[in-house]
């Protein structure tokens, strides 16, 4: 599906839409995953009505996911008028659609490239871990089940140099390289280009990263120091800067749970373990709608001791 989102950008408007009317080609393929990935979105969905629907006892806190929330009745009466919209199965396979394929790729093409940075940043590396063991509530390796040390929400928040070194990656690697947007009438941009009505306009978060104009003579250098104040805080950082979740209306929804996902792997792995990068493994960019590492990131794994 990704890859012919991609084409979708390179063909002309008209030629793909043919394509897809007359169903050949990359559109072809397309038709064809969309209906394999309904096939197990509904088969999801019909699984978890019957359980509901079987359902005696109260349900637990831990049994509530999303796909209950998308479907149950709801209590509240001001949702209640929604309430026959949302229990459509539709609606539910749409905005599992929509966060899976919004949610997860982006997740891991962007730790791909942190936990490659931090491999190859060795100082940088230490100060993720010196914070860990400045902040983190008892050290060691776990809690003897041999899974290795995990991170509560509230430990996390206060990694600020690990918050940092996550969105300095972003900014180099966005998991979203560009973007396009079609305007609703005439404008005038911020680099003072006039446009007309109806005009696709493709931007690129990949490129604004690493423009010297906006991240100044050490854009290409990765640098978590540049998103922390001389107080050790966080910046704030507009988001017409720092591009990767994309600013304004359309912003990425998922940004705040993103970071969390990101830091809670990224904190576990640096913290369990020592990445060694395989020598000579070739590290470049992929051509396509999610930054993915076109060879993927080869690693020998070594596990690490903190006692
Ligand atoms: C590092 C991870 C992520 C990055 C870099 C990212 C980036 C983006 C960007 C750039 C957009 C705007 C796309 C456009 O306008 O063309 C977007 C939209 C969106 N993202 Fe994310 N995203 C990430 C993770 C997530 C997660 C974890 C979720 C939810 C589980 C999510 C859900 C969405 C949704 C639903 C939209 C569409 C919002 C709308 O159109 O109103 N994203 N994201």
């Amino acid at each position: 599906m990704e890859e012919v989102i991609f084409q979708r950008h390179l063909k002309p408007q008209w030629f793909w839409k043919l394509q897809k009317w007359l169903q050949i080609g990359e559109e072809r393929k397309m038709k064809i995953s969309s209906e394999i990935f309904d096939r197990l979105l509904y088969q999801c969905i019909w699984r978890k009505k019957e359980l509901l629907n079987g359902r005696k006892t109260p349900m637990d806190r831990d049994d509530f996911d999303f796909l209950t929330f998308m479907l149950v009745e709801d209590n509240n009466q001001e949702e209640r008028e929604m309430s026959a919209f949302k229990k459509s199965e539709k609606y539910a396979r749409d905005m599992a659609f929509n966060l899976l394929s919004a949610g997860s790729e982006t997740v891991s093409s962007g730790l791909t490239w942190f936990l490659w940075l931090v491999a190859t940043h060795p100082l940088i590396e230490k100060s993720i871990l010196e914070e860990m063991k400045t902040n983190l509530n008892g050290e060691g390796d776990g809690d003897g089940d041999g899974k290795g040390r995990h991170f509560s929400f509230e430990e996390l928040s206060k990694l600020n140099y690990l918050h940092a070194a996550m969105c300095e990656s972003l900014r180099l690697y966005p998991p979203v390289p560009f973007e396009h947007t079609v305007s609703v009438g005439s404008d005038t941009l911020p680099s003072g280009h006039q446009i007309g009505k109806n005009t696709r306009v493709i931007y690129s978060p990949y490129s604004m990263g690493r423009m010297e104009e906006i991240w100044g003579g050490d854009c290409l250098e990765f640098k978590p120091e540049r998103w922390i104040s001389n107080k050790g805080e966080l910046g704030d950082v507009s988001p017409y800067k720092f591009t990767a979740f994309n600013a304004g209306p359309r912003a990425c929804i998922g940004k705040e749970l993103a970071m969390v996902e990101m830091k809670a792997v990224g904190a576990a792995v640096i913290w369990n373990y020592s990445l060694q990068v395989v020598e000579n493994h070739p590290i470049l960019p992929s051509n396509s709608i999610v930054l993915h590492m076109k060879h993927g990131l080869k690693v020998r794994v070594l596990k690490r001791s903190h006692f």
